[in-house]
């Protein structure tokens, strides 16, 4: 039996800094540990550092080992000159142009590559960087692999509760909310207008803190989501999905470190990798899952991401329809536009 709240515990011990174990692995969040925590977990400066491969590449330690498999985790031996400092310089892209690293380091085998996978995925839920310091287990919280697919798992997301909301744009809506009992983010739905029949236009809406709430220019994500509920109310009727997947999926303070790599010049996709994070780390079938609760199978999807109608599609959801949701650029993000055009296929 699989147990989510296993993984609950896991991301909360991750953010304070405390180790847990995945499978007979113990590991260590290199961003929420210190000196003394690392000096406590591991005595003997023996253990090695596990990076992602965005990382790994970015560092060129990958075509060290497995450079037929470019998206397999590197374990970096611990060499007497990888001291905590050295760590999180390995861990944390702010510094690399600035602080050319010490070295050399040496990638070496990886006998537990799904422990691994699962430490990483475990690192992008908790919103912390994706890197660990890894020993045998010694009796620390353990969590199994499918203690985390349990904690994901899109289908223990349920109706909690809805009500009239009225919103600018759209007077005739209502709200509906869901969740899991372990994950933190609450996602909702607003119902624009009355079903007539017909398939309901849908809106997938990440969220995104800085452009939604703050009026970033850096994105276009303020300008769709309004934009979005208009195209609705005008269509007849339709749903808008606000997903709790802020950055993509890899959390906002992850979000904001790749909004400093850009400032650096790395573009949106380089940014994640350097980061050590997939390109897109969003479930889709959490919106899926929505759309089935609120019964509907088919739908017309407002997106120029044809990655999300694929998605929805693998996830048993019907998309009729297309429909292009283009905004004007600006200044500040017409480079993010291009870079989504040229980079993850967005038709723009
Ligand atoms: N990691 C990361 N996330 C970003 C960045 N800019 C915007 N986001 C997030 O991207 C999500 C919005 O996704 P977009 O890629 O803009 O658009 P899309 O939803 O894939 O595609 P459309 O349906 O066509 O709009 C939100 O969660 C934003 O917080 C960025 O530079 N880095
Ligand atoms: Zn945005």
């Amino acid at each position: 039996m699989s147990d989510p709240r296993a993984a609950a515990r896991a991301i909360d011990a991750l953010r304070r800094g405390w180790p847990v174990a995945i499978d007979g692995v113990a590991l260590l969040a290199v961003e929420t540990a210190d000196r003394e925590r690392l000096a406590a977990f591991d005595p003997d400066a023996k253990a090695p550092l596990l990076l992602s491969a965005g990382r790994a590449w970015t560092l060129k330690l990958a075509n060290q080992r497995d450079a037929a498999v470019p998206d397999n985790p590197v374990l970096v031996d611990r060499s007497p000159w990888l001291d905590f400092d050295t760590a999180t310089a390995l861990a944390d892209p702010q510094f690399d142009l600035a602080t050319p690293l010490k070295g050399p380091f040496r990638a070496i085998a990886l006998d537990w590559p799904d422990v691994a996978g699962a430490a990483l995925r475990l690192a992008r839920i908790a919103g912390v960087l994706p890197a660990f310091f890894a020993r045998p287990a010694q009796g620390e919280p353990a969590i199994a692999l499918a203690d985390i697919d349990a904690h994901e798992d899109a289908d223990r997301l349920r109706i909690v509760t809805r009500a009239r909301l009225p919103v600018a744009g759209a007077e005739d809506s209502e709200i509906v909310a869901f969740r899991t009992d372990e994950m933190p983010g609450e996602h909702v739905a607003l119902i624009i207008g009355q079903p007539d029949g017909n398939a309901p236009l849908v809106r997938l809406h990440s969220e995104c803190l800085t452009g939604d709430m703050l009026g970033s220019l850096k994105c276009d994500c303020g300008p769709q989501l309004h934009a979005a509920v208009h195209a609705i109310e005008a269509s007849g009727w339709g749903i808008l999905l606000y997903l709790r997947q802020e950055g993509r999926g890899i959390g906002l303070i992850n979000k904001l470190r790749a909004y400093a790599l850009q400032d650096q010049g790395f573009d949106t996709v380089d940014a994640n990798v350097r980061l050590g994070f997939a390109v897109d780390a969003r479930n889709f079938k959490v919106a899926a899952r929505m759309l089935t609760l609120l019964g509907q199978p088919a739908i017309r999807l407002l997106t120029n991401n044809p990655d999300k109608v694929a998605a929805l599609e693998a996830a048993g959801i019907s998309v009729t329809e297309r429909v292009p949701h283009k905004l004007p650029p600006n200044p500040h993000n017409a480079r993010y536009l291009d870079t989504k055009r040229d980079r993850t296929g967005h038709q723009l």
